[in-house]
């Protein structure tokens, strides 16, 4: 039997091991705080991030790491992006050898403007064919619902996303496989920050047009940064890019659309980010990918307007107009600008 190790019990993380325990996977949770890991092993709930949500009974959680990593085949890594690197590092020494490490993340990090793969790559010393990616239009909710959603399993090496897609097929969860690491990674850390964007169109009370030009133009500039990354451009038009971006702009259920709307309605970074209470990864995220974008000449001004704005440089009106009123252009160039 498959086993995997999934850190940490927040939303995503619970809702996955669900989905791997639904798929036949032996699966631990491994929670940081004993009462979540009590609620799971006892009345399989987290009632702290799924209210209400029944849990698989086979499900199991543990708050000793050891307990969890040990013999696992798959070690899934669901924590905020920016905590990942000291959390793992202090998880990597009980790794197996064998052991195929997952990222469930949609985050880049700041100070490094890395990939999540490439964090967990580094940190535990192991091959881009030992890392692989789940990312897709996954509400946790609703996966908690077990209402039918897809995602994508992304890996340089076919076989372990095969492996992966797997153990984690249920009736209700679909992953198809990607090479496109980058891609696929890329595709979810920015439409974290479009979300935002849209989240704060809507808090201004601005239309589906004003929606759908984000998402479209959002989902432009994605594709850019992308390709000078060296991403397959068609992967934007998959689950893991246009899926996911549309899945997060248009749900209350978003986090980081949340965010953005607590913000178009007038409230602070920390206003926002006290309501929310749960991982918005577009808020750091937007610096990062700015920077990466900076870095490698390709133009992103809906990024850049967002960065601008959560930093306190221009108020609502000026980011509107500074989007609004940027020379006109062709919609589709063959360049990155
Ligand atoms: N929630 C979703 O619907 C969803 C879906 C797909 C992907 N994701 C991605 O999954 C990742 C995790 O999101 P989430 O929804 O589970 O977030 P969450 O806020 O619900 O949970 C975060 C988890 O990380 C743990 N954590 C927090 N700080 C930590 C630290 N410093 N070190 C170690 N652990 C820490 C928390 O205890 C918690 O278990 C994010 O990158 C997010 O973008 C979320
Ligand atoms: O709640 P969000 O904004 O982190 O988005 C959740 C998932 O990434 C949607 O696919």
């Amino acid at each position: 039997m498959t086993t995997a190790a999934v850190l940490s019990a927040g939303s995503w993380g619970t809702v996955f091991a669900s989905v791997l325990a639904d798929a036949g996977t032996d699966v631990t949770l491994h929670a940081r705080r004993a009462e979540i890991a009590d609620a799971i092993n006892e009345r399989h709930q987290n009632p702290g991030y799924l209210p209400g949500i029944d849990l698989p009974e086979q499900l199991k959680a543990t708050t000793d790491i050891e307990q969890a990593l040990t013999g696992a085949d798959f070690v899934v890594v669901s924590v905020p992006a920016q905590a990942m690197r000291a959390g793992l590092t202090a998880w990597a020494p009980l790794l197996g050898p064998d052991t195929v490490l997952v990222s469930l993340m949609k985050g880049i990090e700041l100070d490094s403007g890395l990939r999540m793969s490439e964090v967990i790559a580094e940190v535990a010393g192991v091959g881009p064919e030992r890392v692989a990616v789940v990312s897709g239009p996954n509400l946790a909710r609703e996966i908690a619902n077990r209402q039918p959603a897809a995602s994508v399993v992304a890996c340089t090496d076919e076989q372990v996303a095969q492996r992966l897609q797997a153990a984690c097929h249920t009736p209700y969860f679909r992953p198809y496989t990607n090479h496109d690491v980058i891609g696929c990674e890329l595709g979810g850390a920015a439409k974290n920050v479009i979300a935002l964007a849209v989240g704060i169109a809507v808090g201004m009370g601005l239309g589906n047009n004003a929606q759908s030009l984000l998402i479209t133009r959002g989902l432009a500039e994605t594709s850019r940064l992308g390709v000078a990354l060296g991403a397959d451009p068609h992967t934007f038009s998959g689950l893991a890019g246009m899926g996911d971006l549309v899945a997060t702009c248009a749900s209350p259920l978003s986090r980081n659309r949340s965010f953005g709307e607590h913000l178009g309605r007038g409230q602070s970074v920390t206003e926002a980010a006290a309501a929310i209470s749960q991982t918005s990864e577009g808020v750091k995220t937007s610096e990062a990918i700015l920077a990466l974008a900076r870095r490698h000449g390709v133009e992103m001004p809906i990024t850049e307007t967002v960065v601008q704005f959560l930093r306190g440089e221009v108020d609502l009106g000026k980011a509107t107009a500074l989007l609004m009123e940027r020379p006109t252009k062709p919609e589709r160039h063959t360049r990155t600008r």
